[in-house]
């Protein structure tokens, strides 16, 4: 595949091959519509919560899935690890917001991307996340990252190690992040988050919502 991003053209800033920030993209409408969708999937049929890692760790982060849910290592229909129920359905308003999402970072119309997943992390000030992959889909395609509320530090590195080299960029509310191509499978994370930076106008009064959309390659 050929990816059309050229860096500096307009808005979109190429981070690595297939990493693209496109700060501001988001609406302030857009933001409030968000809020309110994860604030209702927050509450149910799986309530947002702490997920507890395969060795016993506590992410800081708390999380609430829709489509599949994720449990750290794979994707179950149903949230065995929080209350059993099947999580909410991936709804096709958002699917659409992720192909415009691949257009605007990519500069091509992705109109053969579905995803059917997307884990909603809130943050507060102390919240966190690891270096890490995104790597218990069975599938390429691209991750969309959208961001709301404070700002935060995302670490953007390489495909082989935790460590350098590493981007540290600055995602403020309303920002995409796709990541794809060459970058898909590169370590990631969230070092530091800025509390009280956020516009409470988004319908946040405080922390950080992160959504990512992403093709778990699963069907059933
Ligand atoms: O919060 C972010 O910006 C990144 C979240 C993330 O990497 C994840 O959910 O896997
Ligand atoms: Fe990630």
């Amino acid at each position: 595949m050929r990816w059309n991003y050229r860096e500096g053209v307009g808005n979109v800033r190429e981070i690595a091959p297939g990493a693209v920030h496109v700060p501001g993209w988001l609406s302030m409408e857009e933001q409030q519509e968000l809020v309110r969708s994860c604030r209702a999937w927050a509450t149910g049929p799986v309530p947002m919560r702490h997920t507890v890692l395969p060795r016993g760790g506590v992410m800081s982060v708390q999380t609430v899935c829709v489509g599949w849910h994720w449990q750290s290592y794979r994707y179950t229909r149903t949230a065995d690890d929080v209350n059993g129920r099947v999580v909410a359905e991936f709804p096709e308003w958002m699917a659409e917001l992720g192909r415009r999402a691949l257009k605007a970072a990519y500069m091509r119309d992705h109109d053969d991307y579905r995803p059917d997943t997307a884990l909603i992390n809130f943050y507060d000030g102390q919240a966190r996340m690891g270096m890490h992959q995104d790597k218990d889909e069975r599938s390429g395609a691209p991750v969309v990252s959208l961001s709301i509320g404070d700002a935060c530090v995302f670490r953007f590195g390489n495909t082989e190690t935790r460590g350098r080299p590493y981007t540290d960029i600055g995602l403020d509310s309303g920002d995409l992040f796709v990541f794809g191509g060459p970058s898909r499978f590169a370590y990631h994370g969230v070092p530091k988050v800025f509390p009280g930076t956020g516009d409470p106008d988004t319908g946040l009064a405080s922390g950080r919502l992160n959504i990512t959309m992403r093709v778990t390659g699963l069907s059933g």
